[in-house]
């Protein structure tokens, strides 16, 4: 389901929808990972007349947005790359209508307490409006501590009766992206106030449980070449993800050993992890890992004495 450029529901990818970018002190550019597929806003929120403008200042990328009241959805046919049928109103029948009539990508959240055919039945309404745009998107109900958290089993209901792509509203507990990802969700929504650490540690979860899971619920030997590589392309992503923490990792030992860098080199220590990493791949065995895992770490030293002399 296109989304602007983003696109949910595609195999083996989870996109970051969090709160649009709004040009606020906290809205320092946070690289390229913490910025979110998908930006969305509410025009439910006190103070928030001005908000669909002030959103398009700040951010270009793909916009959701949840109206207040039908009056806002000329704006948003106009501005925005898909509306949001938001949990508290998913009763109003008439918005939800009009809402579906604008033909735009069409998100439904859950209403709080919601069985899975109430919300179902809110997802018929938008089809019976001729929009087949459809989203699904579990904000759960209240979690243990009073704070809203996604009843997962639901979503993965949701998605399997609907056969439509879902989305995870995480609530306050973006820990639970991993859980949310191998429950089958394809996409992931953060709360107000998540900022682009939290999108990027998002992502990152995200692109390492998509492509430890891919396997189990994809086909395990892809049909062809354009399959392969998009299998490719996904345990490429959860590498660089695993390699970017490993350098990190490994720059924390540089510090703290009494000699690092290349001058405090452990080959024995080398020899020790290609050994470990041989039994989880017997296949390459312990020649192939051994030279990989050398480049591996000599860019580890070479980034970590890079950053050294830039901040000693
Ligand atoms: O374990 C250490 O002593 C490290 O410095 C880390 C590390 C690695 O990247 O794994 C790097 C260099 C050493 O030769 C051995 C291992």
């Amino acid at each position: 389901m296109p989304i602007g450029e983003a696109m949910i529901g595609a195999p083996g990818e989870a996109v970051i929808v969090a709160p649009a970018p709004d040009g606020g002190a906290a809205a320092a550019d946070p690289g390229a990972d913490g910025r979110p597929d998908v930006g969305w806003i509410t025009m439910r929120a006190p103070g928030s007349a001005g908000a669909l403008e002030a959103a398009r200042r700040h951010w270009a990328g793909p916009l959701l947005v949840e109206p207040s009241s039908p009056a806002d959805l000329a704006a948003i046919r106009e501005t925005a790359d898909g509306v949001i049928v938001g949990a508290a109103w998913t009763r109003d029948l008439v918005l939800v209508r009009a809402s579906a009539r604008l033909g735009l990508p069409v998100i439904v959240q859950r209403g709080p307490h919601a069985s899975l055919g109430e919300w179902l039945a809110t997802v018929r309404e938008c089809e019976a409006e001729g929009n087949d745009l459809l989203v699904l998107c579990e904000t759960g109900g209240r979690a243990h501590d009073g704070s809203t958290a996604p009843d997962l089993g639901l979503m993965r209901a949701a998605r399997e009766r609907s056969g439509r792509p879902v989305l995870a509203g995480l609530g306050e507990d973006a820990g639970l992206a991993g859980a949310a990802v191998a429950a089958g969700a394809d996409g992931l929504v953060l709360a107000p106030g998540a900022d682009g650490r939290t999108a990027a540690a998002a992502r990152r979860t995200a692109t390492l449980v998509r492509a430890v899971t891919a396997p189990l619920d994809g086909p395990s030997r892809p049909g062809s070449v354009a399959a392969a590589r998009a299998e490719i392309d996904r345990v490429d992503a959860a590498l660089a993800t695993l390699l970017e923490r490993r350098a990190e990792l490994a720059g924390v030992v540089q510090r703290l050993k009494p000699v690092g860098g290349f001058a405090g080199r452990d080959m024995e220590r080398e020899r020790r992890l290609v050994a470990a990493m041989a039994r989880h791949a017997p296949r390459l065995g312990e020649a192939r890992l051994a030279a990989i895992m050398n480049a591996v770490i000599e860019a580890g030293l070479d980034l970590s004495e890079e950053e050294r002399r830039a901040s000693p």
